[in-house]
């Protein structure tokens, strides 16, 4: 780890520190966290930064299931059980905190490319891509007027209905590195159109995340299709 990636993961873990403590005393924090009162202080008023260590324990420890229990009270489900997630997918703050956790907890190494799809999937592509430095791609399901050539990929749904999914061609170039992410993954149709046009790219699949996995059929079925991590932030029972 270099200098500035320390120094990234230090400022992540006082991000994270502040969401904590938006709602909890600094003993409560404490008690959660395991370090001093005092220091937790001076880490949230950006005094002094946690240590590298300290820094890891928070990002990928109490960090990954504080941000689990929030997106948790976040998400809505229906009578028929859809769900609305717009108290998540709308908190670009709160995928900003979302994305090093996820890199850290579930291994992504760094890709070239983030790639979702649109509209959902959006905010998060935007948000992992910003924490790795990498550029964010979305497929969609319209052709843009003035683009020449896309990647299509097309599936038959359990439905009935068919999906298609385009994304410009010149997105992704052969051999580049691609981590596809999404807001939700349910059956995984979307996730298996997403690594279709990925192996169209003749691009490599670093990982597939999703912000929150309604039951594990999706997340089975990427497991299939590739070896590379495959996980979710939080799972709700499918029923
Ligand atoms: O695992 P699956 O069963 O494929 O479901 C997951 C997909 O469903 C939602 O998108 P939706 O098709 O509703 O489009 P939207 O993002 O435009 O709302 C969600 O954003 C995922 O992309």
């Amino acid at each position: 780890m270099n200098r500035a990636e320390k120094a990234a993961l230090q400022l992540q873990a006082v991000a994270v520190l502040r969401m904590l403590k938006e709602t909890r005393t600094y003993d409560e924090l404490a008690d959660l966290t395991g370090l001093p009162a005092g220091d937790l202080n001076r880490y949230v008023n950006g005094h002094v930064l946690p240590g590298v260590e300290r820094a890891r324990d928070v990002v990928q420890g109490v960090g990954r299931d504080a941000l689990a229990t929030e997106l948790e009270s976040r998400v809505e489900f229906d009578d028929e059980g859809y769900v609305d997630n717009s108290g998540v997918v709308f908190d670009q703050s709160f995928l900003d905190l979302v994305a090093p956790v996820a890199a850290n907890t579930l291994g992504f190494e760094r890709p070239d490319v983030v790639l979702t799809a649109a509209t959902d999937g959006i905010t998060l592509g935007a948000a992992m891509a910003s924490y790795f430095d990498a550029r964010v791609a979305y497929a969609k399901k319209s052709k843009e007027t003035a683009v020449e050539e896309f990647i299509e990929s097309r599936q038959r749904l359990a439905s009935g209905i068919e999906l298609t999914y385009y994304l410009p061609a010149r997105a992704i170039s052969a051999g580049e590195s691609v981590l596809i992410v999404d807001d939700l993954i349910r059956s995984g149709e979307t996730q298996e159109l997403l690594l279709d046009i990925a192996l169209q790219s003749e691009a490599n699949v670093t990982g597939v995340f999703a912000l929150i996995s309604v039951g594990t059929e999706g997340i089975d079925r990427a497991r299939d299709i590739t070896e590379a991590p495959v996980g979710a932030l939080t799972t709700f029972d499918a029923d």
